[in-house]
């Protein structure tokens, strides 16, 4: 049987609210493959943002989640522990937020933003250890720092940010808009996620920025750091699922 990347079947999702229980997402079906651009459009209130959150378990515990399947690369991540999903989330799966200054510390540069995620994924990826660190600084002379902090600034360079290494050292409020969300995509590619899950990504960014980061996004897509892209650009009407091939 042909798998998809995610498969997600009888999705539902309701709040408990002072008028009684509210169903914000209504028995959703899609499937998104390997390499494809997946969007969900729909009205304000339709239960997209809410659709993209149930996926990633990210609703607090006020909503209640239940599914027939929500199924990645196979794995059941209904079934997961909360560090197992979290492992999900810092891994394979990504997701990118409408607002690029909720999701960055604004008391850390961006640069050493980036490069945590870097060190994160490496630590889970290779788990250095602490004899293998020190062969790299001694002996290599590069430490898991240096190495971080050059990839970061690499990834910078990817998505388009001028003079990368001096905006490195910079914190989130001396970044336009536009670089912010640049930042944020950075910081999702620096993962090496296999889906990245973009919630109105450009909706605050000016038009022309907003083709850009499209443009951005859809150029990740193709390279070897991401293999599928999902991107929610408008908005959908509950039970209303759809694939919009590349
Ligand atoms: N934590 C919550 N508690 C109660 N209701 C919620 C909660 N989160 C979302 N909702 C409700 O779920 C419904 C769907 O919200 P959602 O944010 O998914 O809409 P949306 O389609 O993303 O809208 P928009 O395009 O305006 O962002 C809305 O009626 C919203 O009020």
């Amino acid at each position: 049987m042909n798998q998809s990347l995610l498969d997600v079947r009888g999705l539902t999702t309701s709040f408990e609210t002072g008028q009684g229980r509210l169903t914000a997402v209504d028995d959703v079906s899609f499937s998104i493959e390997e390499g494809e651009v997946f969007g969900v459009v729909g009205e304000s209130g339709s239960g997209k943002s809410v659709t993209a959150l149930s996926v990633m378990r990210l609703l607090d515990d006020a909503g209640t989640v239940e599914a027939d399947e929500v199924r990645f690369d196979g794995t059941d991540l209904l079934s997961l522990s909360e560090s197992e999903m979290r492992s999900v989330r810092g891994g394979e799966i990504s997701m990118i937020f409408q607002d690029p200054m909720t999701s960055l510390n604004p008391v850390m540069t961006i640069g050493e933003q980036i490069a945590e995620v870097v060190r994160h994924h490496g630590d889970t990826g290779e788990r250095a250890g602490f004899w293998s660190e020190m062969r790299r600084k001694y002996v290599t002379g590069t430490s898991t720092e240096s190495r971080s902090w050059q990839r970061a600034i690499e990834l910078l360079e990817t998505v388009g940010i001028p003079e990368p290494e001096q905006r490195a050292t910079e914190y989130p409020h001396q970044l336009s808009g536009g670089m912010r969300q640049r930042v944020v995509i950075a910081q999702a590619l620096a993962v090496e996620p296999d889906l990245i899950i973009a919630d109105e990504p450009v909706s605050a960014l000016d038009v022309s920025v907003q083709a850009q980061i499209i443009n951005l996004m859809k150029r990740s897509r193709t390279s070897t750091v991401s293999r599928t892209c999902s991107s929610r650009t408008t908005s959908a009407s509950s039970n209303t699922s759809a694939t919009v091939s590349p």
